[in-house]
């Protein structure tokens, strides 16, 4: 029952029967109480889907009709009455709608101006730019209309039209009127002028020519925009204030004819197309509605010859839309002067100015033949898009009778979509394109992310014709958007099941316009764009060709497909990841309806991984196309098979191929040992060093697969371990004179050796090496070769008895003034290696590289410094040596870090 009421209303209210929609009659109608009725009536006009309208009766009407019919909301759901309704939701609308273009070229601009003017407070100010006659006054008259309407501005609020280039050559009496002068304030002020600011409070004040306000009325008109307060000429007592909606307009560009200032204070700057720029259909309706106007002045039926009409189409009109309303009330007006009809005029070529040139064109071409503005009406508004639907209609009908194939049904209908689709495209796309610029990159960037999800392929024209089909749509140009729906549900249905691909992809698109820019395409735009699109697409989808690899892992396949796309430069290969715990049966849901949304396919390749994926072929759901599928897959392999692909070989021919070039070959690289070795290096020089290496050699037990090499300490100092030799040898440790300081590789010490018997490191790496007997003899061997003579007697040249007599004597002199005793060990430590040290200096061996100054040492040593020169003044002097500061800080620091040692070994 509710749904019979609620049918009823609704077939009412679309064929405006309002009257018929109250209780008593519906009741009559259905058969149904009234009280029934009435009720159920506001349980729907309570939940939204009726309009009340308080009339006695009183009438309900559906909300959804009338939004339709509207194209707009509904704002209230109870109206006093039905003018109450009609009222309030005309006059909003028609408010731009006598602007020609308004749902054309001048959209964008009718929703700048509405935002703008309907930001609070006051809304913000507009300058509205563009040639002379393009419509800037008009557009700010009708901005003041839609505020009234819409409440912004009161409805006793003015609108004040100031036209600057009337002032041009007085820019101070613009001043005064602008901001009003009080009596006296100048030559002629006889009395008080409260100004054009104040008259327009609360009301629109308009700058028309602004180009021509002089900069200080300028400077003094931004102040008011900041403050809201400004002063009248003459008074400069009080502050006065105005709210006014400030427009401008300027056939200038306002970056070269404004000040910058006023200019930055001016945040919404409107471009306005000229004539030209607004394409052939809109100068059509421009010219059938300018006529319509001029018929009504006249009184009488307007007709204009197929020939003067294509004249006035094809003539460019510096003035624009003004020149051009004058134009045509020139030519009725001839028309009228020579006219003999009472009711009727016709106007041809000879009424046209003189300054109209007929073109050659219009003559040869065009059949002579009278248009009423109504026929003309129809022909401009959309001929083709008229076309189809009177066709359709046609058509369908015949189809029904079977008077014509399917195929051929689609045939005629494709034609006219196309030729439609044409029209659009070609003729006004520019001004359509550059005042919906925003809306086009929004509906292109959909169409391209749809176009890779689907693989569609779509070229620039196809992208351009849904674009463009929005677009005719979107600005209700088309009579095609206006068609009522379920007259065209044959079609439609035809479509759909003729073109599921098709009308699933523009579904898509569909969906994703509608969701960010709020424009839904009718089911029979869309079905005329499938069966467009089905065409075109036929000829780029002949050889479809998908790569999908499917392998385990959360991103195996992805960047498997992603690298290989890659290398190739095309889109050849998708990818179906598959976590280890995905089973094969979720995996196929995903490749199948994958594979539902691909157009067209005729080879399905599918490289995977391994096992049961194999077998997944037979359980595919679509086999109407060929399917090769190969295991194994690997970069190298899907790279070969993208090839093939690419190079449109066969399957056999690709498959063949690719498993020849991945013959997968192997080597093992081995992990080599590196030579264990003890490197013998000196700062006494090589020499010094391959005695130390032949002492060396024989205390280690012959077993031992150590190599003792030997090693220039320069060199080594220089480039650490940074040359060849290091690759081929692990380093165990250094022994040497002097510490070369390479990071992270043990040094032994001569001294220490002897001193300590230190070889405690390397006894502890060979001790799992050796056996305990080898391990005794290599400790013995250490002790008998690493005594201080046998050491001395082997590094140095110079007499070792001598040597060490004379460096054992200046320690004890060194002892006496440091007023100390150094143990035994710290003496062993000091001969080795003062022995050596004078061996480099007598030799002039080793560092040679000293530099610092006494001045830059602590008094401390400094004392230390002279106590030693002066112990081994006996020893410079016999070798003719002087031991550089460098050499005595090493054996302070030795001296200070022995004793430490010692210390520490004591408090133990
Ligand atoms: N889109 C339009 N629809 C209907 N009439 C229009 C349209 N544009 C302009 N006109 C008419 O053209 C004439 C010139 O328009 P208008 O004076 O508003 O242009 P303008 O840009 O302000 O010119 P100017 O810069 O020379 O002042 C007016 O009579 C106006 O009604």
């Amino acid at each position: 029952m509710e749904k019979q009421l609620r049918n009823l209303i609704k077939e009412n209210t679309k064929n405006e029967q309002y009257e018929n929609n109250h209780a008593l009659y519906l009741g009559k109608v259905l058969g149904f109480s009234r009280n029934w009725i009435s009720s159920h009536l506001n349980d729907l006009y309570n939940n939204g889907s009726f309009i009340k309208i308080n009339s006695r009766p009183v009438l309900f009407l559906d909300k959804e009709v009338l939004e339709e019919r509207y194209k707009k909301p509904i704002p209230k759901n109870l109206y006093n009455s039905l003018e109450d309704l009609n009222h309030s939701m005309k006059n909003k609308e028609e408010d731009f709608q006598t602007l020609i273009g308004y749902d054309g070229s001048l959209r964008s601009v009718v929703e700048t101006c509405k935002a703008s003017l309907s930001y609070p407070p006051n809304g913000l100010p507009t300058l509205l730019y563009g040639p002379t006659g393009t419509g800037k006054s008009l557009i700010v008259k009708k901005m003041y209309e839609y505020g009234i309407h819409h409440h912004i501005f009161k409805s006793d609020s003015q609108y004040v039209h100031v036209n600057c280039s009337e002032y041009a050559n007085n820019p101070e009496l613009l001043t005064a009127y602008l901001f009003g002068y009080k009596k006296g304030a100048f030559t002629g002020a006889d009395h008080d002028n409260p100004g054009l600011i104040q008259q327009a409070n609360g009301g629109v004040l308009f700058l028309d020519e602004v180009h021509c306000l002089k900069p200080e009325c300028q400077e003094k008109l931004f102040l008011f925009m900041d403050n809201g307060t400004y002063r009248q000429i003459g008074d400069n007592e009080h502050l006065y204030t105005s709210k006014v909606f400030l427009a401008f307009a300027t056939t200038e560009n306002p970056k070269d004819a404004l000040l910058k200032t006023l200019l930055r204070r001016i945040p919404i700057q409107i471009s306005i197309p000229s004539l030209e720029q607004r394409g052939e259909k809109e100068k059509s309706r421009l010219i059938v509605s300018l006529l319509e106007n001029e018929s009504k002045q006249i009184h009488k039926e307007i007709k204009i010859t197929s020939s003067c009409y294509h004249t006035l189409l094809n003539t460019t009109y510096e003035g624009n839309v003004g020149e051009l309303k004058n134009i045509l009330k020139q030519t009725c007006m001839n028309a009228l002067f020579s006219s003999e009809n009472k009711n009727c005029i016709t106007i041809n070529n000879l009424h046209l100015p003189h300054s109209l040139s007929i073109t050659s064109g219009t003559i040869m071409m065009v059949e002579h033949e009278n248009f009423t503005l109504e026929q003309l009406k129809q022909k401009s508004a959309n001929e083709l898009g008229y076309n189809i639907i009177k066709n359709i209609q046609k058509w369908t009908l015949r189809l029904q009778n079977n008077e014509i194939l399917l195929d051929e049904y689609f045939d005629k209908i494709y034609v006219l979509v196309s030729q439609y689709i044409n029209s659009i495209l070609f003729s006004d796309q520019k001004a359509m394109y550059a005042s919906n610029l925003g809306i086009v990159e929004a509906i292109k960037s959909i169409i391209e992310m749809v176009n890779q999800k689907y693989r569609c392929n779509l070229k620039d024209k196809e992208i351009n014709a849904i674009c463009m089909f929005y677009l005719d749509y979107f600005s209700n140009r088309s009579e095609a958007s206006k068609v009522d729906i379920e007259e065209y549900d044959v079609f439609i249905s035809l479509i759909k099941k003729q073109y599921v691909k098709e009308t699933q992809i523009l579904s898509s698109i569909n969906d994703l316009v509608h969701l960010h820019l709020n424009i839904k395409m009718n089911d029979f735009f869309q079905s005329c764009l499938a069966l467009y699109l089905s065409r075109i697409w036929n000829e780029v989808l002949q050889k479809q060709r998908i790569g999908i690899i499917i392998a385990h892992g959360y991103a195996t396949a992805s960047s498997i497909a992603s690298s290989v796309n890659k290398m190739l430069d095309t889109y050849v290969f998708d990818a179906l990841d598959m976590p280890l715990d995905t089973t094969t049966d979720r995996i196929l849901d995903k490749l199948n309806a994958f594979i539902k949304n691909c157009m067209n396919i005729k080879d399905l390749v599918l490289l995977v991984d391994m096992g049961s994926l194999e077998d997944i072929y037979n359980d595919l759901k679509p086999n109407d196309f060929n399917i090769a599928i190969a295991n194994n897959v690997s970069t190298k392999f899907a790279l070969y098979v993208g090839q093939g692909m690419i190079q449109n070989q066969s399957l056999k021919q690709i498959f063949d191929q690719s498993i020849e070039n991945i013959n997968i070959s192997y080597k093992i690289a081995e992990r080599k040992e590196k030579e264990k070795i003890i490197l013998c290096s000196c700062a006494t020089g090589l020499g010094t060093a391959e005695k130390l290496k032949e002492i060396l050699e024989d205390s280690l037990p012959e077993k031992l697969s150590v190599k003792v090499l030997t090693y220039d300490y320069s060199t080594l100092v220089k480039n650490h371990l940074g040359s060849e030799f290091f690759e081929r040898y692990e380093v165990l440790c250094i022994v040497g004179t002097l510490n070369p300081n390479i990071p992270g590789l043990q040094f032994v010490s001569i001294e220490d050796l002897i001193v300590n018997e230190s070889f405690g490191f390397l006894t502890d790496y060979f001790e799992g090496l050796l056996s305990k007997e080898d391990m005794d003899q290599f400790q013995k061997n250490l002790l008998k070769n690493f005594s201080l003579t046998n050491i001395i007697m082997n590094l140095t040249f110079l007499n070792p008895n001598k040597l060490l007599e004379h460096v054992a004597d200046s320690i004890d002199v060194l002892q006496t003034l440091l007023n100390t005793t150094f143990t035994n060990n710290m003496c062993f430590g000091l001969y080795v290696h003062i022995c050596c040290l004078i061996e480099r200096l007598v030799s002039r061996d080793g560092i040679d590289s000293y530099i610092k100054t006494l001045d830059e040492c602590s008094l401390e040593f400094q004392d230390f410094y002279f106590n030693l020169k002066s112990a081994f003044q006996k020893v410079e002097k016999y070798y003719r040596i002087q031991i550089p500061i460098e050499e005595v800080e090493y054996i302070y620091i030795y001296i200070q870090n022995m004793k430490e040692t010692s210390k520490n070994e004591d408090d133990e």
